[in-house]
């Protein structure tokens, strides 16, 4: 897809415009005078969650929607999924203002919460998912053939039947997307939906998504595990303080950061002062080992090689690309 940042190409299928939440809460005080104060007189302090924030998705799509604690990405995903009313601004999903109409919409998106089960915890998934059918008035030819996919995809077909409960946390999630699928929603909300899987269960979660995408679903995902995005997301989005801080491809951010390379390097004598543009020492490891950080543009790599085995007699060298998780920290930064 041929994308700007912020901007689809094709008609968005979610599409954001300077939506703001500011919360009001009252503070009580912590002594009894200041809370018998407050029945009389409540003194209120407001928190701007979300400042005025705009994008738009196009169809296909599988976003990764990132930020630090407090962000604001749970409270955007509740304006989207039409839980909570925003002070101000809009969005349209599907045609469709979220907290308008709430019915109507719930039955074109599907939302999968870590941490929260939308199965019962004594009866077995597969009574609730036909509990879904009858709520969502699903064709039941349909319906089978949906949950037999779903099933198959995700491999659970002996443990729909048993209590949730009894379940594993990877098992109850795989159940929990079938839920969350089996409407055959064109837009999924994920939070945090492989919180606390193992590598294996991870794994199989992701190839789902993968799937669904390609048989066309988009997909929004907050995470804070960034392997999801990795492996998910050609397209990041990142709010700090209620704001997006960057809006753009994996790639791009990738490729930004393909320009600085991490060093670490074994000498023969002890590195002194490295005092080189485009080189910033990050860590020294003992007598003879550094790690630095190497800004290609400014410094090209072999005339750093070989000034550094003029310098100190090089023992050992090991590049590495800057770590995700770095990049990350510097946009939250
Ligand atoms: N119901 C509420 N009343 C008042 N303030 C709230 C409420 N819900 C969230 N907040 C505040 O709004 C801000 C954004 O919270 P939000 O839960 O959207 O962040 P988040 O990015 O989802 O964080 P996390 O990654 O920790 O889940 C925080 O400062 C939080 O304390």
């Amino acid at each position: 897809m041929d994308r700007q940042a912020g901007t689809v190409a094709v008609e968005p299928i979610i599409s954001v415009r300077t939506l703001r939440k500011t919360y009001t809460t009252f503070e009580r005080g912590s002594t009894f005078a200041e809370t018998l104060k407050s029945v009389f007189w409540r003194k209120t302090r407001e928190v701007d969650a979300v400042r005025g924030i705009s994008f738009a998705i196009g169809a296909g799509e599988i976003v990764g929607f990132l930020g630090p604690n407090g962000a604001g990405k749970s409270t955007t995903l509740k304006m989207l999924t039409g839980v909570l009313y925003p002070s101000d601004g809009e969005a349209t999903v599907l045609g469709m203002t979220p907290w308008h109409d709430r019915k109507r919409y719930v039955a074109h998106i599907g939302a999968v919460f870590g941490q929260k089960s939308q199965l019962m915890w004594d009866i077995p998934p597969l009574d609730a998912f036909h509990m879904n059918r009858a709520i969502y008035r699903l064709d039941p030819a349909r319906f089978e053939h949906t949950l037999q996919t779903l099933v198959t995809l995700l491999d659970v077909g002996d443990q729909v039947r048993k209590p949730t409960r009894q379940l594993s946390l990877g098992e109850r999630m795989k159940c929990e997307f079938i839920m969350a699928m089996l409407h055959e929603p064109k837009v999924v909300f994920l939070d945090e939906p492989t919180i606390g899987l193992d590598v294996f269960a991870k794994e199989r979660i992701r190839g789902f998504i993968r799937e669904m995408n390609a048989r066309g679903t988009t997909f929004i995902l907050t995470t804070h595990d960034l392997d999801d995005i990795e492996q998910l997301a050609r397209r990041v989005i990142v709010i700090n303080h209620g704001c997006v801080v960057f809006d753009g491809d994996m790639a791009a951010l990738q490729h930004g950061v393909g320009q600085t390379k991490r060093i670490r390097l074994a000498t023969a004598r002890p590195p002194g002062e490295i005092d080189l543009p485009g080189v910033t020492l990050l860590e020294r490891i003992g007598e003879t080992r550094v790690l630095l950080e190497l800004d290609v543009r400014r410094q090209p790599l072999p005339a750093f090689v070989r000034w550094a085995d003029d310098a100190f007699g090089i023992h050992d060298l090991v590049i590495e690309d800057v770590p995700i998780e770095d990049i990350i920290k510097t946009l939250y930064a």
